[in-house]
């Protein structure tokens, strides 16, 4: 039997939108900056199996200058519990962050949010504040910012679910009504705010794309599900090309990957014909669900050099960013007509 070599570059960057700023992503950001002298922290979630590419620069500039806790999202499906690679993962990530506190958090541990919880309750103590103290929990859209706040009222509080979560962005669409997570005797109690995920204006690098569609930060209807499986089996291909045994030998080739799924699974069209696109959904929400390996998509050997690099510029500003999208919309249909 021939040796399987994976591909160690991805080959097919080729027409892949880089843009899904909608109304209320820009409506959303507006507001948050309009509120920031009423808030007394901003919870900024990145996702844990993108955490670099999932940090939103326009978070940094708007809210930059505010108290804040970073929460990586989604820690069982980019690691396995107490493994030596989650370790290392959330060793460096936090190196990367040194004035900021920095959670990571799974939404089926309680563990992981009760330690936020402990840390809000000591710190916004020091805020010695009557009225109580406010929260703006913000980031890229689905990366679980209702979900965490529903567990940190859980686990604060002792309360059921406030907020509506989703499996596609855009669940929220407008900041909520506040919730509270923590209750204190003299009434300085500790409340979060909800707020619709933000997307950037535009995103130059298409690979960058792939990774936050891949993770569910942009609605499936936005790029090709197969695109996004041969990417998914790219990552798949480097880490774990045995998670997929049962339905194909180690491949490089997606669509007679996603045939053989289809055909193995029941997704058949017309005529028993492969339903690739709908097997193409499918595998992407099976990996979704940690079913098919749990791994980052972003390389922090990469980051890390690139952030000792001096010469590297390391994100684009908000001004470049508009800039970018200014040139993107001359060239490019409107992805959010698309929606
Ligand atoms: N496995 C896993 N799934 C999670 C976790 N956190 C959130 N999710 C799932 O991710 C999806 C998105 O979660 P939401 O809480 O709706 O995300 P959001 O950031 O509020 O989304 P927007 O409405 O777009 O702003 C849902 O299907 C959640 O169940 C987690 O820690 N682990």
């Amino acid at each position: 039997m021939t040796q399987f070599i994976p591909r160690n570059v991805f080959p097919n960057y080729g027409a892949i939108p880089r843009s899904y700023f909608l109304g209320h992503h820009r409506a959303g950001l507006t507001k948050m900056k309009s509120m920031l002298s009423s808030i007394d922290y901003v919870v900024e979630c990145r996702d844990y199996r993108a955490p670099v590419t999932s940090i939103n620069p326009m978070f940094e500039e708007a809210l930059g200058k505010m108290r804040r806790l970073i929460v990586y999202t989604k820690r069982d499906l980019g690691s396995l519990p107490k493994s030596a690679a989650q370790k290392t993962t959330e060793r460096k990530l936090q190196s990367f962050d040194p004035q900021s506190a920095v959670f990571f958090t799974s939404s089926s541990s309680r563990q992981d949010v009760s330690h936020i919880i402990k840390h809000l309750r000591n710190d916004a103590e020091a805020l010695d504040k009557l009225v109580g103290c406010r929260v703006l929990v913000v980031g890229m859209p689905n990366v679980g910012k209702s979900t965490l706040i529903n567990n940190l009222r859980n686990s604060g509080v002792g309360k059921a679910k406030a907020l509506k979560t989703g499996q596609q962005p855009g669940i929220t669409r407008k900041i909520a009504t506040q919730v509270k997570i923590i209750e204190r005797e003299e009434g300085s109690h500790v409340y979060v705010l909800d707020t619709p995920g933000v997307f950037m204006p535009y995103v130059p690098d298409a690979e960058n794309m792939l990774k936050l569609a891949l993770c569910g930060c942009v609605k499936d209807n936005v790029i090709s599900p197969v695109t996004l499986v041969d990417y998914l089996l790219y990552h798949i291909n480097l880490h774990d090309p045995t998670v997929y045994k049962r339905w194909s030998e180690p491949t490089n080739e997606v669509v007679p990957l996603l045939e053989s799924f289809a055909r193995q699974t029941g997704l058949l069209g017309k005529g028993g014909v492969p339903n690739t696109e709908g097997a193409a959904l499918n595998f992407i929400s099976r990996w979704r669900q940690g079913e098919l390996g749990r791994f980052l998509v972003d390389d922090l050997e990469a980051e890390q050099q690139k952030r000792d690099d001096p010469d590297q510029k390391e994100r684009m500003s908000m001004t470049q960013a508009l800039r970018a999208t200014r040139g993107a919309r001359k060239n490019k249909p409107n992805v959010a007509s698309k929606l």
